[in-house]
């Protein structure tokens, strides 16, 4: 049986219970339940504080978890980074009142109020620079204004919960973040990892392509096929039609426009787009 660790609050919390759901899993909690069971699958799911799970799995108390690159890189813990599952994209910053602090090197010796103080004291160790850390819980923002830091180091999503606070980003961002998939450093997956693998990349691959079918000129099929390369390769079928094909290819949801404008003036017609439910590929 696999046992799974999913955050039980916060940004990350949601999505997640809806990854596993729509890879085929029971993993949403109805109530307030701490773990539950999806019995067909031989699976339990374990509700946990994100900043947690990395302790679970990197101690093997439990086989898998999903948390965020930024608060495993935090906690110090030695884990397997499975997959990148493209949500709970985050960036770690610092940030100090207008007008204060221009580059991460002012902050030398100053007081950064931070929920990670694993990722700043790396990071200042890093630079030659000497932090003086202080560890809150949340809202850090608000740290400077009551006169607990000088400056503060955190997740940023848009930014606005920083200009609320009258504060602006120093230096260039310590780390990117989203939310990944781990497991115990250097386990070999078993056959159940593999599976749980497998769905979940289904659901990124259908959730970040759509296909594509157009009909082309004979004349510019390899052109078209340089356009949608498909994911391995388009499939191409006859038309009735003489001097045309009909393609099929799968495209970045991201480029559906851009590629449809090229297709269309480099001579295709019938172009339809549709999305994906599901796949293993
Ligand atoms: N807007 C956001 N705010 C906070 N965390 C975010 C945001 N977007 C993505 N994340 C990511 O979510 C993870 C933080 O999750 P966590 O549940 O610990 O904090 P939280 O969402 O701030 O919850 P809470 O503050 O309720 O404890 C980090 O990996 C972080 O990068
Ligand atoms: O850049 P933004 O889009 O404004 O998002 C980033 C903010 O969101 C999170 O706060 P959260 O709401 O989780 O509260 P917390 O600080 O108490 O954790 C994070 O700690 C930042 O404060
Ligand atoms: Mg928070």
């Amino acid at each position: 049986m696999l046992r799974i660790a999913v955050p039980n609050k916060g940004a990350l919390s949601a999505a997640s219970s809806q990854l596993l759901c729509d890879a085929g899993y029971r993993a949403k909690r109805e109530g307030a339940e701490l773990v539950v069971a999806d019995v067909e699958n031989d699976i339990e799911f374990f509700f946990l504080r994100p900043r947690d799970i990395a302790v679970y799995v990197g101690s093997g108390r439990l086989d898998v978890g999903i948390t965020g690159r930024d608060l495993l890189q935090d906690s110090g813990v030695a884990a397997q980074e499975l997959v990148a599952l493209d949500f709970g994209h985050s960036s770690f910053r610092y940030a100090a009142p207008k007008g204060t602090v221009t580059e991460v090197a002012q902050l030398d010796g100053m007081r950064i109020a931070t929920s990670f103080p694993g990722l700043v004291r790396a990071d200042f160790a890093a630079r030659g620079l000497r932090a003086e850390v202080v560890t809150l819980d949340g809202a850090v923002e608000t740290a400077v204004r009551l006169g607990v830091a000088d400056a503060v180091a955190d997740v940023v999503e848009t930014g606005r919960t920083l200009r609320a606070a009258g504060l602006e980003l120093v230096g260039e961002p310590v780390m990117g973040s989203q939310a990944i998939m781990i497991a115990k450093q250097g386990l070999e997956l078993s056959a159940p990892h593999e599976k749980l693998l497998r769905r979940v990349q289904g659901v990124l691959v259908a959730r970040q392509y759509v296909m594509m079918d157009y009909d082309a000129p004979t004349a510019v099929l390899d052109k078209a096929c340089e356009i949608t390369p498909g994911y391995e390769s388009p499939t191409i079928s006859p038309l009735q039609r003489e001097g045309w094909v009909a393609v099929r290819a799968m495209v970045p949801k991201d480029e559906v426009n851009r590629t449809m404008d090229d297709l269309w003036e480099l001579g295709a017609r019938g172009i339809l787009v549709s999305g994906i439910q599901a796949c293993r590929l």
